[in-house]
């Protein structure tokens, strides 16, 4: 792989904690510092994450032309390896995804009940409460952030959610080519608010904290049981004014064949992202223009695609 590598210890939250002053503190240390953490006793069942791992499998192991009859339209539905870029100098990545939306979106394509009997119901069941999960989390952020912790909810952000789960198989065996290497997921950071990510035991993930010095570090991220991994968006890095950090991440190659599914919480696409009062001040001026969700994060899936 070249770079300099060594594996991160990132932060553990505990969900269930009942003092909620210190879990938000370690929040936002968690943040600050590495824009990603682990979070345990989240409520969700292990079974359950067990179970959408083997329906996307189901999924993924189906013949391309069935795939090909979900193709991707808008943001929703199935997309072949190397459709999509996340690195725009990166070549196309090496996965192939399957987004599904808001639930109650029309838009959403589901996979035929003869095929795949309770594929829908299962992931239904998962995105709701991967959902609730993420908006307990948004309410800790809130108080990490020293606001009142329905801030988020009280400037419309969670209101039909632009939430997308997001289904993502890695193929073990791939092209390989001495000019340039070809990743699992290229380097990118995540578009909007939160990500709320399962994986499974094989390796791949890596971050790299600091952005823009070169050379890139990366360091890799452990897969722990039952542990979601979270990490900080574009967006929220808008709203704190680059006190939480959006952490670029990358899914290296290993030759070994990968699952993994990132729940995408991002605001109500008429939500205003400005920056946050208790994120600026007269030495800290806003760093970047209030933008309305939904035009920013359109512009982002479409670079995603374009290349
Ligand atoms: O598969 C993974 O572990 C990460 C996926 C990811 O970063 C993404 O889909 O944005
Ligand atoms: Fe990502």
């Amino acid at each position: 792989m070249g770079e300099c590598e060594s594996v991160l210890q990132l932060p553990v939250i505990d969900l269930s904690s009942s003092d909620k002053i210190s879990t938000a503190n370690c929040i936002r240390q968690a943040c600050t510092d590495y824009g990603f953490f682990y979070l345990i006793n989240h409520g969700i069942q292990e079974q359950l994450l067990q179970t959408v791992f083997h329906e996307s499998k189901n999924f993924f192991s189906l013949p391309l032309e069935h795939k090909m009859k979900l193709a991707r339209k808008g943001n929703f539905g199935f997309s072949p390896i190397y459709a999509e870029t996340l690195d725009s100098s990166s070549k196309g990545d090496c996965k192939e995804t399957f987004h599904i939306g808001p639930l109650e979106s029309h838009l959403n394509q589901w996979p035929s009940k003869e095929m795949l009997p309770s594929w829908r119901l299962i992931m239904e069941e998962y995105y709701q409460k991967v959902l609730s999960v993420g908006k307990r989390l948004v309410t800790l952020i809130a108080m990490a952030l020293n606001l009142e912790d329905d801030f988020f909810e009280k400037i419309g952000a969670l209101d039909n959610p632009y939430a997308f789960l997001r289904l993502l198989h890695y193929p073990g065996e791939m092209e390989t080519s001495d000019e340039e290497v070809v990743y699992g997921a290229s380097a990118h950071s995540d578009y909007g608010m939160l990500t709320l990510l399962a994986t499974d035991a094989v390796p791949g993930l890596q971050v790299c904290r600091e952005k823009d010095k070169q050379p890139r570090i990366w360091e890799d991220v452990k897969h722990v049981n039952g542990a979601l991994i979270i990490n900080i968006g574009d967006m929220l890095e808008r709203w704190t004014n680059c006190l939480f950090r959006s952490t670029l991440h990358r899914v290296m190659p290993t030759g070994k064949e990968r699952y993994s599914f990132a729940f995408f919480l991002d605001p109500n696409e008429n939500c205003m992202v400005e920056c946050l009062k208790s994120c600026c001040s007269d030495v800290s001026p806003p760093l970047f223009p209030p933008i309305r969700s939904g035009d920013y994060l359109r512009e982002r899936i479409e670079a995603t695609y374009s290349s």
